[in-house]
């Protein structure tokens, strides 16, 4: 574990360079963002294979497996994937299936590097079908934390409407969930939106809560 994360965060590294890159700006406004003293958060998401009862609630090729949502607190996010399951929403609303290359990495825009190019960046929309998961799949998410004490806000050059890059709105859940201020709090929220079902179960009070705020 401990390798993986020095190459995820290595990676991270070198993205962030082409992200600057492509913003045309110094490497050093992203830099500032991250405490000189590396934080992360990981996971490991272990999805089980359907089996034919879950089959049976199959629609249009699709079985709910992780919820439809954008990554809350970060600007990148890099995974690790044993088979297939995982989709983004394009431009056009469509759901395209992210494909499996093995040793490959997926990486996706967060809320927070929307938030900093005041949504020239969009950040991705994903969700698991589980449809596609005959056997065990485990996928590990990779985040480089950033400061606390730093508030996100658009740059200069990009705090504008028009700066935006047109594209399908998330939904009216997650546009709620993008509106909470303090990144702490957004990610916890964002983490129970993700099984809503066992957080009902486990979290009940957080589940009403979650629900009142149109969240859940
Ligand atoms: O397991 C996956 O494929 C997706 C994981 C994910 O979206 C997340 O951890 O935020
Ligand atoms: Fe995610």
């Amino acid at each position: 574990m401990e390798t993986l994360f020095q190459q995820y965060r290595n990676l991270n590294i070198t993205l962030n360079e082409h992200v600057c890159q492509l913003l045309n700006i110094p490497n050093k406004v992203l830099n500032d963002f991250f405490p000189s003293k590396a934080e992360f958060n990981s996971a490991i998401w272990h999805y089980f294979p359907v089996t034919p009862e879950i089959l049976s609630e199959a629609q249009d090729g699709f079985l709910q497996g992780m919820h439809e949502h954008r990554d809350p607190s970060t600007f990148l996010t890099c995974l690790i994937q044993s088979r297939a399951g995982l989709q983004a929403k394009n431009h056009a609303g469509t759901w395209v299936d992210v494909p499996m290359v093995p040793g490959g990495v997926v990486f996706n825009i967060g809320m927070q590097l929307m938030k900093l190019t005041g949504g020239k960046f969009v950040a991705t929309t994903h969700r698991v079908n589980t449809l596609k998961i005959d056997t065990d799949r485990y996928t590990i998410p990779y985040v480089m934390s950033t400061r606390l004490d730093v508030p996100i806000k658009p740059l200069p050059q990009f705090d504008s409407e028009e700066a935006a890059k047109i594209h399908v709105p998330p939904n009216a859940q997650v546009l709620k969930l993008m509106k909470i201020e303090d990144p702490l709090l957004r990610s916890g929220y964002a983490r129970l939106s993700l099984f809503p079902a066992a957080t009902q179960k486990l979290y009940p009070k957080e589940f009403e809560e979650g629900r009142e705020m149109g969240i859940l």
